[in-house]
């Protein structure tokens, strides 16, 4: 999503609109370029912990399922909610709009199956509504006459799969695993609707971004629903809980075992805690792990190089470039589990030597 590439070149002012609607937005947030993050929200101004941001006026539709509704609402130009649906992304970079070229070159199993899956209830769906449709007038026509398409319907459920909500304005939110704020819901006092928020979680500096967790998800999701991944492979080189659970399962001396805490028997710094034997052969079945990762995937990195070289469309290139990123990291932690195991090794055989 970038700056130019919303449905309408020149949007009307979505800030504007919330606040007419009975909307409150902090005087500080900014609707601002950025990066390669398409728009986003700015802080302005310094703001402190606890702080409210945003709150969006009552109204049953912010809670509503969109989909459809969306749909019928985009044929509208001036209604109600164009100041919202305006501002939206045209379209989303997601594998929802692959075509089938673009699926083929992926070949990767598990993207796959959500990406044939959607495609199939969504194709399903195009079918169903076409009937329902078909003959219809244009006065009687729910969508003013609007083809209804896979692609349309893609548009408008991209948006319902994580929030069935229209968030206008939270949804300028970028995320991060370490976000600043965050959406609450509180009941409104005075009456049954509830009201959505965004407050500050931690202290906000001027000029930061406003950023959300959008969930816990994998990579493979974020890349099917937001069309982006987030840095993959952590500080750690193998997963703490799978080094401990090998340490354990290998060894077989229950005594020694308990004589570690938790801590150290996950910990790759603890040298060798129950010895140069277990830890060479928790070591071992690591990298055979990696070596059975590497198997699973279709292609090698070189070919991926290639694929990319004969140009694909963005959202290829960027599962594709996920696709190497992952293998990378993985042969990496072979790389250096190796140098670990060698060294292992020769420090064990130079001790027997003395
Ligand atoms: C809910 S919208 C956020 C507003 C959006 N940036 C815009 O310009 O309308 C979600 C989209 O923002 C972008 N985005 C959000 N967080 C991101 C991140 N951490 N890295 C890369 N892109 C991100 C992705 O394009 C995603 O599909």
């Amino acid at each position: 999503a970038t700056a130019t590439a919303r449905l309408v070149p020149r949007p009307p002012d979505l800030i504007k609109w919330v606040r007419r609607e009975g909307g409150f937005i902090h005087r500080g947030v900014k609707i601002l370029p950025n990066g390669a993050h398409g728009l986003g929200l700015v802080a302005c101004e310094e703001m402190s912990k606890g702080s409210l941001l945003i709150a969006l006026p009552a109204h049953e539709l912010w809670a509503m399922k969109l989909g459809l509704k969306l749909l019928q609402e985009r044929a509208k130009i001036g209604s109600f909610w164009w100041p919202y649906i305006s501002n939206l992304p045209e379209t989303y970079n997601v594998p929802i709009f692959f075509s089938g070229d673009d699926i083929k070159n992926l070949q990767y199993a598990p993207l796959l199956s959500q990406v044939n899956k959607r495609c199939r209830f969504l194709l399903d769906f195009e079918q169903e509504v076409k009937h329902a449709l078909h003959g219809l007038k244009s006065d009687n026509h729910p969508f003013e006459g609007q083809d209804i398409d896979a692609s349309g319907l893609g548009w408008a459920i991209w948006l319902d799969i994580d929030t069935p909500m229209m968030l206008p304005l939270i949804d300028m939110c970028n995320h991060s695993f370490n976000p600043n704020a965050q959406i609450v819901q509180e009941q409104d006092v005075k009456n049954e609707n509830m009201l959505i928020k965004v407050v500050a979680q931690v202290p906000i500096k001027e000029n930061d971004s406003i950023l959300i967790n959008y969930g816990c998800l994998s990579n493979d999701l974020f890349l099917l629903d937001y069309g982006f991944v987030v840095t993959i492979g952590g500080e750690e080189l193998v997963e703490r809980r799978l080094l401990a659970a090998l340490r354990v399962l290998l060894a077989n001396d229950v005594e020694m075992v308990q004589r570690h805490d938790l801590n150290t028997l996950q910990s790759l710094a603890a040298n060798a805690p129950l010895g140069t034997e277990i830890e060479a052969s928790a070591f071992r079945t690591i990298i055979a792990l990696c070596v059975i990762a590497l198997g699973h995937f279709p292609t090698k990195i070189m070919e991926d190089e290639s694929l990319i070289k004969r140009g694909v469309s963005a959202s290829i290139e960027l599962a594709i470039q996920f696709r190497i990123q992952k293998k990378s990291v993985i042969i990496d932690v072979m790389r250096e589990l190796s140098r670990r195991l060698k060294s292992l090794l020769s420090k064990n055989t130079s001790a027997a030597q003395s």
